[in-house]
């Protein structure tokens, strides 16, 4: 059984083509079951001189392509994917009935969480949560309307982001806002980022060896969340009723007081509308930074000595060491800490400036280990790219574990598909 996964982030758009047949028992290694897999990096990021391009990247069994382009829209970018696999030279599928579904991981469905066959009511639901996720839900809903259009017979399955936090106890779920928002109006915290954290939850357990551990997930990449896991569950998340929440986004605000809003539009004479498409595209780290929402771009600045880069570093790592503390405190410790996406994978500069000085908390980082990581091998067992980062005498773990959205996403969506 074949399932395509398409990965639409706000930076980037992904995909894998899995095989799921049989058991997806424990000891199935989700790398052996790729059959192909791509990426487009810098969606909709216009930064640097000249004319923008992304890097994209494909890798069908052993025929692997590096190749740049002019920065696609999402669209582009899963027209381009469904190509190259049916390529006639390179492709691996005769034509897209060779695959049993495709799989969104899909963000914001408000009344559905869950997982769903895609029909005209998900594509409502979806659309009804346009305004709170702008950057997500109008391209996960022009994506599959466009796919719907050219394979009329192929299940399109949305599993939502939201799901993985369905576990949060109330009180860290409910808002202190006036009576009745929450059941007429669906304002609550729902989280996401959920495949990520879901797989991080599964992986670490493995490489722990327990399922039982307190663990903080950060996912930190083009969007940013952290989620403390207990018992394999999310019990606490940054993320609200918005991906715009929590931590600073890449070009997005984070957390942000919404009695701002009216001193706003009487002083700058804009309009609501305007002041959230502006919170909701030049805020973030792009914003603080006014250089770029990318952290490469931004890494390399504050090297140069740019000041702003520097302060768009710091409150993004004074913001993630916040919402840390609060969960060590509500989990009552942490056994792990775990990073990944984009700049949780690839950042040795951001993962050591939020394990500094922890110490006393029993949390003890090892700097060689951080800045050694790229390019070593990964322990007995491990996949490519992970590695722990703490002392021996650590209480606490600290890992890197490169996420796998897909695999998550391909399983639910097998699931969806037997129902
Ligand atoms: N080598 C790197 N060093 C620092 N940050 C990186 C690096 N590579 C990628 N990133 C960051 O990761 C982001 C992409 O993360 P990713 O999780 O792939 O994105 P998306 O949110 O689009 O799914 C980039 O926008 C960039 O900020
Ligand atoms: C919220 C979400 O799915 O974010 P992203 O893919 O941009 O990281
Ligand atoms: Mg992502």
């Amino acid at each position: 059984m074949l399932i395509l996964v398409a990965n639409l982030g706000s930076t980037s758009f992904k995909y894998k083509l899995l095989d799921v047949s049989g058991e997806l028992t424990a000891d199935v290694r989700p790398d052996d079951r790729v059959l192909a897999r791509g990426a487009v990096e810098r969606i909709g990021d216009a930064q640097g001189d000249g004319e923008p391009t992304s890097r994209c990247e494909v890798t069908i069994g052993d025929y692997h392509h590096v190749y740049e382009m002019p920065v696609p829209d999402h669209g582009i970018a899963v027209q381009s994917c469904l190509d190259q696999l049916t390529d006639p030279q390179h492709g691996c599928l005769k034509d897209a009935s060779a695959v049993s579904a495709i799989g969104f991981k899909a963000v914001h469905g408000g009344r559905k969480s869950g997982t769903f066959l895609v029909d005209d009511d998900v594509l409502e639901a979806m659309a009804e949560m346009n305004a709170a996720a702008p950057a997500h839900n109008p391209p996960y809903i022009a994506a599959m309307k466009l796919l719907r259009d050219r394979f009329p017979n192929l299940p399109l399955v949305a599993a939502f982001e939201t799901e993985f936090h369905d576990s949060i106890p109330e009180a860290r779920r409910v808002y202190a806002i006036p009576p009745n928002w929450r059941e007429d109006y669906q304002v609550q915290k729902w989280g996401f980022h959920g495949s990520s954290h879901r797989y991080v939850a599964e992986r670490a357990a493995e490489l722990l060896g327990r399922k039982d551990a307190r663990i903080i997930s950060c996912h930190l990449g083009g969007s940013n969340s952290l989620t403390a896991i207990q018992n394999g569950q999310s019990v606490m998340t940054t993320m609200g009723m918005t991906p715009q929440t929590g931590l600073p986004q890449n070009n997005r605000v984070g957390d942000f007081d919404p009695f701002a809003l009216p001193l706003l539009m009487q002083r700058s004479g804009k309009t609501l509308e305007q002041l959230l498409a502006e919170l909701a595209s030049e805020g973030g780290i792009k914003g603080i930074s006014e250089r770029s929402g990318d952290l490469r771009d931004v890494e390399l600045a504050a090297e140069d000595g740019d000041a702003k880069s520097q302060l768009a570093l710091n409150v993004f790592v004074e913001e993630i060491r916040r919402h840390m503390g609060g969960m060590i405190v509500a989990m009552g410790g942490v056994d792990a800490i775990v990073f990944t996406a984009g700049i949780g994978e690839n950042s040795d500069i951001v993962r050591s400036a939020v394990c500094k000085n922890l110490d006393s908390l029993g949390i003890q980082f090892d700097e060689e280990r951080n800045q050694n990581h790229r390019g070593s091998s990964p322990p007995e067992g491990g996949n490519p790219g992970e590695g722990y980062l703490h002392a021996e005498s650590s209480s606490t773990q600290i890992w890197v574990i490169p996420t796998n959205e897909e695999w998550i996403v391909a399983k639910r969506t097998k699931l969806a598909l037997s129902h």
